[in-house]
């Protein structure tokens, strides 16, 4: 044998080696890829509107108002009412199967029973942050709020409730209060829910968007909650008759469709929203009207105390800044450091 024949030869063995790799290799991804269409081929697209531990209730996309009970695969992380999942409907009288978990645009997280932060709702994109003359409004709660809003990534507007009750005396004040916000080009809306005034408004706010409210016990949500939405009240009573898991449903979050589009989330974790773990320059990078002044002060550590050339206190001298709104973020500064324990007493 010629060493050309044999290299011939040898050049034969070599394609046919290799075509036969490339052959197992493209059958390996035949098969791949038909794993992957039995996982996701009968999947459909859906949200999580409630969940009971061990099971989430999940709405179809293509089919909205339609609600199925779905085991989820354990390899997916804690899912929460608002996640927008992929999931395989009940093939007959059992539950469906939630597979793949889309990233979550927001999310909304309070500190667990262990002081972690854990998300409680997803991909909202609106908290309506509601007040009312009764219990007395603070502007720095409502910092608190629009803050934690702001360091989410979720738009806040905010609700001025039992506007029935502001008389003459209680005018300028709540008017002065509405004035601190919609200079820094906050919506204000003033609604009562008992009076049914206002919910036109509200309803335009929550139309098309995935809102929550928020606000201290007594302002008025649940009744907000109720006039917009006469059924989520029904709902509630419903799915846990339907949940057969009894009382404590009622305490997880839900998730109700909004006529016209946009889904309200309701939940006492997301009622109690708040400032958890954050620092104090987080704590400023939330003030929308402050945090462009950050880095400005003539010495670079500035606490913005005691320092000359503080770039906030010049602000606020100049009128640039409301001097209510650098007071605020002072003061809760100084409750940072409890905020960090965890303030979360389990009900
Ligand atoms: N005058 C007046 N009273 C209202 C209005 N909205 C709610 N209330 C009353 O305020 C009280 C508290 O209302 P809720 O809806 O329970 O308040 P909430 O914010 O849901 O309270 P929590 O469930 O503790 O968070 C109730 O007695 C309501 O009837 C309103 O627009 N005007
Ligand atoms: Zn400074």
């Amino acid at each position: 044998m010629s060493k050309r024949q044999l290299n011939r030869r040898q050049r034969w063995r070599i394609d046919k080696i290799q075509n036969e790799r490339l052959e197992r290799a493209r059958r390996r991804q035949q098969r791949l890829d038909s794993d992957v269409a039995d996982e996701l081929g009968d999947t459909e697209a859906g949200r999580v509107t409630a969940h009971y531990g061990s099971k989430v209730e999940v709405e179809a996309q293509a089919r909205p108002g339609e609600r199925l009970r779905c085991h989820f695969r354990a390899t997916l992380p804690q899912l929460v009412v608002g996640d927008l999942v992929f999931f395989q409907p009940p093939r007959s009288a059992g539950d469906g199967v939630v597979v793949a978990l889309e990233p979550r645009r927001t999310e909304l997280r309070r500190p667990d029973f262990y002081g972690n932060l854990k998300p409680v709702a997803a991909n909202l994109d609106r908290l309506l942050i509601v007040f009312a003359p009764l219990p007395v409004p603070s502007s720095q709660l409502l910092d608190r709020y629009l803050v934690a809003a702001e360091l989410s990534g979720i738009a806040p507007v905010l609700v001025l409730n039992k506007a029935d009750l502001v008389d003459d005396v209680l005018r300028p004040y709540m008017d002065e209060l509405c004035k601190l916000y919609t200079d820094l080009d906050y919506p204000v809306i003033e609604a009562s829910a008992t009076e049914a005034t206002g919910l036109d408004a509200l309803r335009a706010a929550l139309t098309g968007h995935c809102a929550a409210f928020v606000g201290q016990s007594g302002v008025g949500k649940s009744s907000l909650v109720n006039a917009l939405l006469p059924e989520a009240a029904l709902a509630i009573g419903a799915l846990s008759e339907r949940s057969g898991l009894g009382q404590h449903t009622t305490t997880t979050a839900q998730l109700f469709d909004v006529p016209g589009g946009g889904v309200l989330i309701d939940s006492p974790g997301i009622r109690e929203f708040g400032l958890w773990h954050i620092d104090e320059p987080t704590l400023l990078s939330g003030y929308t009207d402050l945090a462009p002044l950050a880095g400005r002060c003539r010495f670079r550590n500035c606490s913005h105390r005691h320092e000359p050339g503080c770039a906030l206190h010049q602000a606020v001298a100049d009128g640039r800044v409301a001097e209510e709104r650098l007071d605020n973020f002072f003061r809760i500064a100084e409750t940072l450091d409890d905020d960090t324990r965890a303030r979360y007493t389990p009900a």
